[in-house]
């Protein structure tokens, strides 16, 4: 098998000297990579979704820096740390929600810290951000055999599993969060179907999971989100898998709006939840969901539809792109370093002091 079919397709590919995002807002009628050449476009890719999905972006921006180091090494070589800071800012400054962002910029910060101002910064920067990158990926393989054995574990249950948002290659390194666990287990032959909702009002369920499964091979029916409630009434359903872009102390989740919707529906239905994400989505300074500050966006994304106004065009819009289900409606948190079933402050800050809890 080959690196991209293992990770599935790359949204992010560092080549020779300068950075390519796949225009993710261009998918799926077009596979287009944009070329980055400078920091500050990069900060714009991730405000404006060429790039998403909680690592994704962590990735992107760190490669991001190393275009900022080499650009402020150039033209200030005396005071290049100080304008890098700057720099570092307005990447940091693109997305509020995801905290692998500031993850990733601060790994790159502390690498930059030690650096010599004398010696130019870019190759020590570059490997930095490839191994994160890489362990983004690793993290996304071993997550997706625990939550597989967790499937594996309730069987009984149904064949089939819904999932919200992006979280595959695209919104990662590369191989996926929770759609890295619907794709080891679909391999294993544990589940044979996949309820994915549209995800509005950006569409990253029908534009980009619908895509990414159904290149895989994966049987996949779309859905709008009000059919939720119907699907795990009727449909054998043993798994809501989702993504997480910010996870408190005490196990809070913050993901794509509406996915907190889907935890109150899996309750009554006796479906199970599962929540997946790399431990540089654990925020521990935060100690519950109520703090994560939480993205809005424009007006305009709910009253148009690919440039198409469906709503009174002064109607009042409130636009929340992420929401925080609370930790007692989850059933299992799974992180490259193990697995955390009804989450807790304990439990969370063992999994965290521990390199492998499982
Ligand atoms: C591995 S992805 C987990 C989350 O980042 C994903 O579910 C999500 O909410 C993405 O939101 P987006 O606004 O598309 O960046």
């Amino acid at each position: 098998m080959s690196s991209t079919e293992e990770k599935g397709v790359e949204a992010i590919i560092w080549r020779d000297d300068h950075l390519l995002l796949l225009d993710q807002r261009a998918l799926p009628e077009e596979e287009v990579y944009l070329s980055y050449h400078d920091s500050g476009a990069v900060a714009s890719a991730i405000t404006d979704m060429v790039v998403r999905g909680a690592p994704a972006i962590g990735v992107a921006a760190a490669y991001g820096v190393v275009l900022a180091a080499r650009e402020s090494f150039k033209v200030t070589p005396g005071t290049w740390k100080t304008t890098l800071a700057n720099q570092i800012q307005v990447l940091a400054d693109a997305r509020p929600t995801a905290v692998n962002l500031f993850w990733a910029l601060d790994k790159m910060k502390g690498v930059i810290d030690k650096l010599d101002p004398e010696t130019p910064p870019q190759d020590a920067l570059l490997k930095i951000a490839i191994e994160i990158h890489e362990s983004d990926v690793a993290a996304n393989r071993t997550m997706g055999e625990f939550g597989a054995d967790l499937i594996a574990e309730t069987q009984d249950a149904g064949r089939s599993v819904m999932t919200h948002c992006n979280t595959g290659a695209l919104a990662t390194g590369g191989f996926g969060t929770a759609l890295g666990v619907i794709r080891t287990a679909f391999e294993k032959g544990l589940i044979d179907h996949v309820h994915a909702d549209e995800t509005r009002p950006w569409f990253q369920g029908a534009r980009l999971t619908a895509w990414e499964l159904m290149r895989e091979g994966i049987p996949v029916s779309l859905n709008v989100e009000g059919a939720a409630a119907h699907i795990m009434k009727t449909q054998d359903v043993s798994w809501v898998v989702v993504g997480a872009d910010r996870i408190t102390a005490n196990g809070d989740v913050a993901n794509k709006i509406g996915t907190y919707n889907l935890a109150v529906l899996a309750l009554h239905h006796g479906v199970r939840f599962m929540v997946v994400a790399p431990t540089s989505t654990i925020d521990m300074s935060l100690e519950h969901g109520d703090d994560i500050p939480i993205e809005e966006r424009g007006r305009e994304e709910i009253v148009n539809v690919k440039g198409h106004q469906i709503a009174p065009e002064k109607v009042e819009v409130f636009n929340p792109v992420f929401d925080v289900t609370p930790a007692d409606l989850i059933d299992v948190i799974v992180t490259e370093r193990g697995v955390v079933e009804r989450p807790t402050v304990e439990k969370m800050k063992l999994l965290m002091s521990n390199d492998r809890l499982h």
